[in-house]
């Protein structure tokens, strides 16, 4: 499918919106990419991209693979550009939850703009969308940046809810920006994309642009989303201590509550990189109690087994046996949950008392939080900068109405529909999946059909 792009493509190409397919020419000058005359990056050969370049969404070919592959643009700097350095201002918001790396992606954006392309109007708008219309900018430069990449959480502040599209693009245009970086996950890429669409039906030349952000990597499209590796890595302490705790103690259970409000990535990657995990639960795999093949029994299992036990539970898993409010949402709409990993913990002690088999000393832990203020790791803050430097790359260059990230390794620019059209979920039928199931040894709390019933789907 070609979206709005030049269609001059012999293959099928997921493409972005550009200047010149809503405003008139005449509104419109190309000037050469002021890289051209930079020292720094003029002097590498093949440092510009040629406009035609794509990536492919998928790269394993077999007789399975999809007959007629798609492909995304290449992200980087074009030859040429739509904006004068004078002519830009610039803003970025950032909204959602917190995650490892955002003040890199901002201060990346800053100093991108700065020393790239000279670009020296750049404001944050603080506390994310409602911060549009509700509160003052302030002005964002290389020396007020520098060194935020060292800290967790975000300087601009961030929120749920408050997005009103025609007031958040009458501000836009009150205050003459016209790139507008918008750092947050699936619920604020719709509304980046909710922006782009007034901006566009009003004519302005205001370059829109999204860079997917989510401690969950419920992102699809893109290979992972940043700051999850730091949080991986974070996780992992969370769980040494609960090994420990239940190592020392006779019959210790320790449970460790990761996030995870649809997508059990996080628990996933947590267990696979931890190995003294015994249980991972995740909303994607749902599981029971009581009876053959449920988890009490594993549990006994692994205490007389190995005189104790380790399990990780999403925050979204096992919400089908828990009896909560339905209608319980955030201000975004986000669906709220009982704290999966409390409600576990208390099940697993009334069960063993109830039984008066095994003396059970269990212990909870909940890290979520802290998982997610932490500052970025150095590979998360190299990816953040490669993030930043395609966002600007892509708006400089004239494109709108896209979001940035890696498909396959290549940085690449993806139409906000096929960012925001599902959630990324961990696929149970998955090798991934399976190597976790074999390292932790626990049930799959699927009935003999149901495991006929599931096929591969996937390569990982
Ligand atoms: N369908 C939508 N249309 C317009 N705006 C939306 C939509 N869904 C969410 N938003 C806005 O996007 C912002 C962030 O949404 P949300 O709280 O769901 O977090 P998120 O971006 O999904 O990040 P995360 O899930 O990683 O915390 C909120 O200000 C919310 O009002
Ligand atoms: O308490 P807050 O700020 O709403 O954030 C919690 C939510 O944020 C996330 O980390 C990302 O959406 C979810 O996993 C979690 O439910
Ligand atoms: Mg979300």
């Amino acid at each position: 499918m070609v979206t709005g792009g030049d269609n001059h493509f012999p293959f099928l190409v997921d493409d972005i919106p550009h200047f010149t397919h809503y405003l008139p020419p005449q509104h419109l000058k190309e000037h050469s990419n002021p890289l051209h005359n930079h020292p720094a990056y003029s002097t590498v050969d093949q440092y510009f991209v040629d406009v035609d370049d794509v990536v492919a969404e998928n790269i394993v070919a077999g007789k399975k693979a999809q007959k007629r592959a798609r492909y995304f643009r290449l992200a980087g700097p074009r030859q040429q550009v739509f904006f004068e350095p004078q002519e830009v201002h610039a803003c970025i918001v950032t909204c959602g939850g917190l995650c490892p790396g955002i003040n890199t992606v901002i201060r990346e954006i800053v100093c991108g703009l700065h020393h790239m392309y000279g670009v020296h109007d750049v404001v944050g708008i603080q506390g994310g969308y409602k911060g549009f219309y509700s509160k003052n900018t302030i002005s964002l430069t290389p020396k007020s940046v520098n060194g935020i990449h060292k800290r967790g959480g975000t300087i601009l502040g961030t929120s749920r809810g408050g997005h009103g599209t025609s007031k958040i693009v009458d501000s836009i245009q009150h205050r003459g920006i016209n790139q507008v970086y918008i750092i947050g996950g699936d619920g604020t890429q719709k509304g980046v994309a909710a922006i782009y669409e007034e901006i566009r039906k009003r004519g302005l030349k205001v370059s829109v642009v999204g860079i997917p952000k989510t401690i969950d990597n419920d992102i699809p499209v893109i290979d992972k989303s940043f700051g999850f590796d730091t949080a991986i890595e974070e996780a992992q302490r969370a769980i040494d201590a609960a090994h420990v705790e239940a190592e020392s103690n006779e019959n210790g259970i320790g449970v460790v509550r990761l996030m995870g409000r649809n997508s059990g990535f996080i628990a996933m990657h947590a267990t696979l990189a931890s190995r003294d995990v015994d249980c991972c639960l995740i909303p994607e795999s749902p599981f029971y109690l009581e009876g053959e093949g449920g988890l009490f029994e594993y549990i006994e299992h692994c205490l007389k087994e190995q005189g104790h036990m380790v399990m990780v539970i999403a925050e979204g898993a096992g919400h089908e046996l828990i009896s909560e409010d339905k209608n319980q949402i955030d201000a975004s709409g986000n669906k709220l949950h009982e704290d999966a990993g409390s409600w576990l913990s208390q099940q697993i002690k009334d069960h063993f008392k109830e039984k008066g088999n095994i003396s059970i000393n269990l212990k909870y832990i909940d890290p979520t939080y802290m998982i997610r203020a932490v500052p970025s790791n150095a590979s998360d803050n190299i990816y953040c900068t490669l993030l930043a430097h395609n966002a600007i790359h892509g708006a400089m260059a004239g494109y709108t109405g896209f979001t940035v990230g890696p498909v396959n390794g290549e940085h690449a620019y993806i139409p906000f529909q096929r960012i925001t059209e599902r959630q990324n979920k961990v696929v149970t039928t998955d090798r991934m999946w399976a190597r976790v199931l074999s390292s932790t040894n626990q049930p799959t709390f699927l009935n003999p059909k149901q495991v006929n019933d599931q096929q591969t789907t996937s390569h990982n």
